[in-house]
């Protein structure tokens, strides 16, 4: 067998191996001081352990090595890059004032990132909202923040969307507090990025609940409520880019995507006659807590990551938020069974044969363009 141990790998090795062992360090003493310095350790090492990975795969330039070594910048977020200047993002609220006045919406995961966002938005035109996920604090003082800045109630629903009796009850709670709603939006998913033959069943098993059936339970459930009280809505799913390409190491997210994506073209065409429009954001890459602690947990990703986005930056919650709240709304009732996707270009920019020839120089070109000419009348 052939070990390739150079230096530096041997020493991230030797750094994850200390890790581990302060780790158990950690766990296993009892006295308050010690365990808090164990811990203050672990954080160190950790940071110290992505900085050398993320250096392994992305090697630095000199003048970057001091800050490498520092763990206050080891997972300093990468830069946008200089074409961003054009495309700035505008945060501002799009749709005129009182657009969801008297709705009601209903939103999963909407305590935390893209769906705290789309909340806010529709409670700041006017919608009264129910957010919906396992963890009741986090929706509560979602919920109460809003409510301050926006005036219109937010109501926090503890639900796990895995659960078909738990869907039930929260709605049964949301019926009573709100009435059926006029908006659903569902967003709430699990995921996490493994080598598949890393994968349990329970790993697949988790994903595929909360992101297929999760949404299926909700949807189905909200659905016939809606049929049976003759009242129309407007449903979105938020899936992803890679629920059409699909993804290697996101593999069950990604087969859940794909699956409410069909979920949701099929209900619009068969519950259209019921007043139910069915609609997809599939977004690129926005930075929240919940995604990039699950999807780059080293940051050692990022960089390459905005490279190949065409406007150079990351999107922002607030552009989710704009698009949602515009597929949701009254100006986009003849919208139905669409799929957008809104990234920047990154879909279009990895799925091109030659885009890579972005990295040409002029004078490589000039070169290329001799060489081509040359083969006239070949
Ligand atoms: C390249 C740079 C990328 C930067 C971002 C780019 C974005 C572009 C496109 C992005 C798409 C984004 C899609 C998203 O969905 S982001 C949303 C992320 N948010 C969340 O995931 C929030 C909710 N998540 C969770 O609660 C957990 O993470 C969870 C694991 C999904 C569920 O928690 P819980 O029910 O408590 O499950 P567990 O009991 O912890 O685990 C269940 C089984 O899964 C196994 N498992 C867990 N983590 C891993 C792992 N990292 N690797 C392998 N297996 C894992 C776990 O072991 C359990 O299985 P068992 O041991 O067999 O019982
Ligand atoms: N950020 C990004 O780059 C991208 C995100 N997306 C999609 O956007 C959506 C929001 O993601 P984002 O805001 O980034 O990440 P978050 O982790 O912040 O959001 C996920 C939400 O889902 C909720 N949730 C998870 N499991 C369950 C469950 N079993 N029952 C009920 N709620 C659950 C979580 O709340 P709780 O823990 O309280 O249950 C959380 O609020 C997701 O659909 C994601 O796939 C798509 C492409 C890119």
């Amino acid at each position: 067998m052939n070990f390739d141990l150079s230096h530096e790998k041997l020493f991230t090795y030797l750094l994850i191996l200390c890790s581990i062992i302060i780790s158990f360090g950690g766990v296993v003493r009892t006295h308050k001081t010690t365990y808090r310095a164990c811990a203050v350790g672990r954080l160190n090492m950790a940071a110290a352990a992505a900085v050398v990975f993320r250096r392994n795969l992305f090697p630095l330039k000199l003048g970057q090595k001091a800050c490498a070594l520092h763990s206050s910048c080891a997972l300093r977020d990468a830069d946008p890059l200089p074409q961003a200047s054009f495309f700035p993002p505008n945060d501002a609220t799009m749709l005129p004032p009182g657009s969801f006045s008297d709705k009601v919406a209903f939103v999963t995961g909407g305590g935390t990132g893209l769906g705290r966002a789309m909340t806010q938005g529709l409670s700041q035109l006017g919608a009264t909202c129910v957010i919906a996920s396992r963890k009741l604090e986090v929706l509560q003082k979602t919920a109460e923040e809003i409510t301050a800045q926006t005036g219109n109630k937010v109501f926090p629903v503890a639900c796990d969307v895995r659960d078909p009796a738990a869907v039930a009850q929260c709605l049964d709670q949301m019926e009573k507090l709100t009435g059926l709603p006029d908006v659903v939006i569902n967003n709430a998913a699990g995921n996490f990025v493994s080598p598949s033959e890393k994968l349990s069943p329970n790993g697949w098993k988790t994903i595929v609940d909360i992101v297929l059936n999760g949404t299926a339970f909700v949807t189905l459930e909200l659905g016939k409520r809606l049929i049976r009280q003759d009242k129309g809505a407007s449903f979105l799913a938020i899936t992803t880019i890679y629920a059409e390409s699909g993804s290697g190491f996101v593999v069950p997210s990604a087969s859940a995507k794909a699956g409410v994506e069909a979920l949701y073209k099929s209900l619009a065409a068969e519950w259209g006659r019921y007043g139910l429009r069915f609609n997809i954001i599939q977004p690129g890459p926005i930075r929240t807590k919940g995604a990039f602690s699950r999807l780059d947990p080293t940051g050692a990703f990022e960089k390459s990551m905005i490279g190949r986005i065409p406007v150079g930056r990351l999107g922002t919650p607030n552009e989710i938020k704009n698009l949602a709240l515009y597929m949701s709304s009254h100006y986009a009732t003849w919208m139905s069974g669409a799929v957008v996707r809104l990234d920047g270009g990154e879909y279009v920019s990895m799925a091109g044969e030659f885009n890579d020839l972005r990295k040409v120089s002029k004078q490589q070109w000039d070169l290329i363009e001799a060489m081509i000419r040359q083969t006239k009348g070949s």
